[in-house]
Formats: structure tokens, C-alpha cells, sequence
């Protein structure tokens, strides 16, 4: 995936400023900045949920269309809006994407599997109601992990999990470097970035104001 001079603005108002950058197979880049600083502008651009306003994204040298089902179906993201089904338990939701996502006859155990990973197999059965706000957050991430994908878009995926959740989710960054997935995160959490980054891209207001091999930029804006 890659970004040409690619910009957004929102009426007057410039979220992001033209930014040139790639992500590549097995490869994970953290964004981090503070409020406002346009990492969740970058992403809905990398993920094709909104268009630049300059420049070009490109997803395997083509411009990217999140309209066009090939991308939907390598490409697994967990944005900043929660959205589920009231009447859906949680392993119906792994089920329904597993499905969709042409899992086929293998949707179950990916289901289980995802379950135990995220820690749900307890709440397998739970409607999202009843599910604590970090047990939600993990739902959504499991959505990210029972299907297919060649790149995961994250949108400050740490949030609301607890410490041992937190480490479970960044053993899994991990394994989808070595399983070759190309990782675009937006997080808020320095030892996450930390450790699971290749690379950090600071933004300020739009602006990269630091970018690079991850300890060296963490060192360099002193997180
Ligand atoms: N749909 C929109 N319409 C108008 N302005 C927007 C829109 N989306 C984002 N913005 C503005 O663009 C700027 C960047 O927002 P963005 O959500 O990308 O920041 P962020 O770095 O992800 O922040 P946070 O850490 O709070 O999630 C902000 O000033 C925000 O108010």
C-alpha cells in the first residue's frame, strides 16, 4: 500500500497534509500524534474508505477502491466506529465474517480459534450488550482475525484492553509480520508501537513531523 502525495482536507479545514509512504508485506508502520493529529485521516485513505482530495493511494500499484470486492477481501480493517448486530452473539459475528470472507467450510474452528485468542471463549455466547467495552473491542479485532487478509488497518486497536489482552494483541501483530500481512496501526500506546513497529510516523497537524526506524523516532519526539 502506498501513499502519492496523498492529502485530505475537511472543507477549510487540512487533516492531513501531502504524505508520501509505503507499507510492505510483513512489515508493520505505527502512526502516533496526538488528538487531531490525522492518523485515523491517514487510515480511512489506506483503507479506501475515503478518497484523498490530492495525491493517490495505491494498494499493489493500483489506485485503491474500497468499493472494489478484491481489495474488501485482502484487506481487514478495525476503524474508530463501533458497529455490531444487538441480536448477534459474539460467535455469530466471527461466524457471519469468517463466512463472508470465504472461509468456507473452515469458518468454525477459525471461529474457535479466534475466540480463545482474543479471550472471548467464555463470552462465545454473549449478545454485544452484555459484553464489557474491552470484551467488544476484542470482538472486533477477532473480525479482523477469522478472515483472510494480506494487509490489517488498525485504528488505536489497545483501546479499552486491559494489560494482558494489550500483550496478546501485539503477539498477534507479530505473528501477522511473519505470516507476511502488511500492518498499519494508529495507536496512542508507546510500548506497542514499541514493540511491534518497523517504523513510526509522527504526525502534528497534519504534518509528519517525525519518521523512521522505530527506536530512533521514539527517542527522538521523547516517547
Ligand atoms: N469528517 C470530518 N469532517 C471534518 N473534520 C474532520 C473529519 N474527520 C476528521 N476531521 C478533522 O481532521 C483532523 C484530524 O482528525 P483525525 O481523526 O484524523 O485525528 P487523529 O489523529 O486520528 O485523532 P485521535 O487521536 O483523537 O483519534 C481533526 O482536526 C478533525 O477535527
Amino acid at each position: 500500500m502506498r501513499l502519492r502525495r496523498a492529502g485530505r482536507t475537511y472543507g477549510e479545514r487540512q487533516a492531513l497534509f501531502p504524505i508520501d509512504m509505503a507499507v510492505r508485506a510483513g512489515e508493520c508502520v505505527a502512526l502516533m500524534g496526538s488528538n487531531g493529529s490525522g492518523k485515523s485521516t491517514l487510515l480511512r485513505l489506506a483503507s479506501g474508505r475515503e478518497k484523498p482530495t490530492t495525491g493517490s493511494v495505491l494498494f499493489e500499484g493500483h489506485p485503491m477502491r474500497e468499493e472494489d470486492p478484491r481489495t474488501r477481501a485482502r484487506i481487514a480493517v478495525v476503524g474508530d466506529t463501533v458497529s455490531c448486530y444487538p441480536d448477534l452473539t459474539a460467535r455469530a459475528h466471527l461466524l457471519l465474517v469468517a463466512r463472508a470472507q470465504g472461509v468456507g467450510d473452515a469458518a468454525a474452528e477459525w471461529t474457535d480459534r479466534v475466540l480463545a485468542e482474543r479471550g472471548l471463549t467464555a463470552h462465545a455466547d454473549s449478545y454485544p450488550s452484555s459484553l464489557s467495552s474491552g470484551q467488544m473491542q476484542s470482538l472486533l479485532l477477532g473480525c479482523a482475525f477469522v478472515r483472510p487478509r494480506d494487509m490489517l488497518i488498525l485504528d488505536e486497536p489497545e483501546q479499552r484492553l486491559d494489560p494482558a489482552a494489550r500483550d496478546r494483541l501485539a503477539e498477534q501483530i507479530k505473528q501477522e509480520k511473519r505470516d507476511g500481512v502488511a500492518v498499519l496501526l494508529a495507536t496512542h500506546h508507546t510500548d506497542l508501537a514499541g514493540s511491534t513497529a518497523d517504523r513510526v510516523i509522527v504526525l502534528e497537524e497534519g504534518r509528519v513531523i517525525a519518521a523512521g526506524a522505530t527506536e530512533k523516532v521514539l527517542k527522538k519526539v521523547g516517547l
